[in-house]
């Protein structure tokens, strides 16, 4: 051994000195699965959020580090912490293609919602003050009607015109004679692809091939439609009244709707909608007037549009849906949950399809565009709510309704 003399390593300096934590994201950047279990074993904080909101569990989404995202997740990283942006880990994914990795944020979530749901709701159980206390503070406020807009003591929006196009849409997905409209269209459609078809193909192969299975599923549709005719609809939240407007278009045999403030209810007798024939009003919230609801169940079709209340207060609502529609019905919905960040909106929209088909219900989402609303759409109003130029127009239907067109369709193909 040498007894020479070496100099000391110089000290780094205090900028050099890397936390933990500061370690941890640098791991995750570089996906090392590796060295972020050993400081995730070595306590680091997996919370930990740098002077921009970058977590780790961002970092790694975003190169779509998928194992790396995996043990973060299971040592408690929150999948849903936002950025100083508000950019959450699934925009991170979204934000650079990494598919595997928004799908393995996304089902994540949703089951830690389902787990976090449950329990809370089980907290809640014997709090008598749980569902009343919802929007009560909204139905005492004062609203203003202006123009195109309602808006409530705040200032803030409570339903504003720009919504009409969605509006339509949906009073025509849950009105049955507007599926009727529809549907004939589509036959003719279908029978116009037919003839075309035809003039390619021979009598004997045209023969063999049968009826398209879209004619005949549009034939099994329509005729369930004949059979409903106008149909009893429902409408919860009247607003600006601009789907029950549209409903009206579509000749409801009947058109029950539920309000609950008294606002929106004197407008609704000033405006002529109590003397309208076929039209019912529930004057209260849903949650009030609900045994007069069921007890002339089931409904043909139903939208629920209220104001002020939370993702419980609909997935309270959605629980009686099996009841309250129609076999042949169709159920929508305002889908405006988490209206500002795209990822959040998914997990909701994920959420709601798995909760509605626990019970037997199955939800599909028709994709609008809504373009991009301008500065002149939010003024007067407090806050924009509304960030997306894709709405994703929801339409729930019984799973028995589906199959039974399903085997409609197998049988016209095997004759
Ligand atoms: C967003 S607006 C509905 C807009 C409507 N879809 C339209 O086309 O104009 C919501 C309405 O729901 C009402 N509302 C809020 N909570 C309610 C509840 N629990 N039950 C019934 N109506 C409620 C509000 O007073 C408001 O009129």
């Amino acid at each position: 051994m040498t007894q020479g003399h070496t100099a000391p390593e110089a000290a780094p300096s205090a900028a050099e000195v890397k936390s933990i934590e500061e370690q941890l994201l640098a791991a995750a950047a570089e996906g090392n699965a590796e060295e972020v279990s050993r400081l995730i074993e070595l306590e680091a904080d997996v919370d930990f959020q740098d002077e921009e909101g970058v977590s780790p569990l961002m970092r790694a989404a975003e190169g779509g580090h998928t194992a790396v995202m995996a043990a973060l997740l299971q040592a408690g990283a929150p999948w849903n912490a936002q950025d100083s942006s508000g950019y959450c880990a699934g925009e991170y994914a979204m934000g650079s293609g990494q598919q595997e990795a928004v799908d393995m944020l996304l089902d994540f979530a949703v089951q830690a919602e389902l787990v976090l749901g449950a329990l809370h709701r089980r907290m809640q159980v014997g709090s008598p003050s749980f569902s009343a206390a919802a929007n009560s503070d909204y139905l005492t406020q004062k609203l203003v009607y202006r123009g195109e807009q309602l808006l409530d003591a705040d200032g803030e929006a409570v339903m504003m015109g720009w919504e009409r196009p969605l509006m339509l849409r949906h009073a025509e997905v849950i009105c049955p004679n507007a599926h009727h409209k529809h549907q004939e269209e589509e036959a003719v459609a279908a029978q116009v692809v037919e003839s075309i078809e035809a003039m390619a193909v021979t009598e004997a192969a045209k023969a063999e091939a049968g009826p398209s299975s879209q004619a005949a599923a549009a034939a099994s549709a329509a005729a369930g439609s004949k059979r409903r005719k106008g149909g009893h609809v429902v409408n919860v939240g009247f607003g600006l009244g601009i789907v029950d407007t549209a409903i009206q278009t579509h000749s409801p045999d009947r058109h029950t709707i539920i309000e609950a403030h008294p606002d929106v209810l004197e407008h609704m007798t000033r405006t002529g909608w109590a003397d309208k024939p076929g039209v019912r009003i529930l004057r209260g919230r849903w949650q009030d007037v609900l045994p007069e609801l069921l007890a002339e169940a089931p409904y043909d079709g139903i939208f629920f549009d209220t104001y002020g209340e939370y993702y419980e207060e609909m997935r309270e609502f959605h629980m009686h849906l099996p009841r309250l529609l129609a076999r042949d019905g169709v159920y929508s919905f305002f889908n405006g949950l988490a209206s500002d960040n795209i990822f959040f909106h998914m997990v909701y929209c994920r959420l709601i399809s798995l909760e509605l088909a626990s019970k037997g219900l199955h939800t599909e989402y028709t994709p609008l565009a809504v373009g991009e609303l301008g500065d002149e759409v939010w003024q007067g109003v407090r806050n924009k709510y509304w960030t997306f130029e894709t709405y994703f127009l929801p339409e729930v239907r019984h799973e028995a309704q589906l199959e039974s067109v399903a085997e409609g369709e197998g049988e016209g193909e095997e004759e």
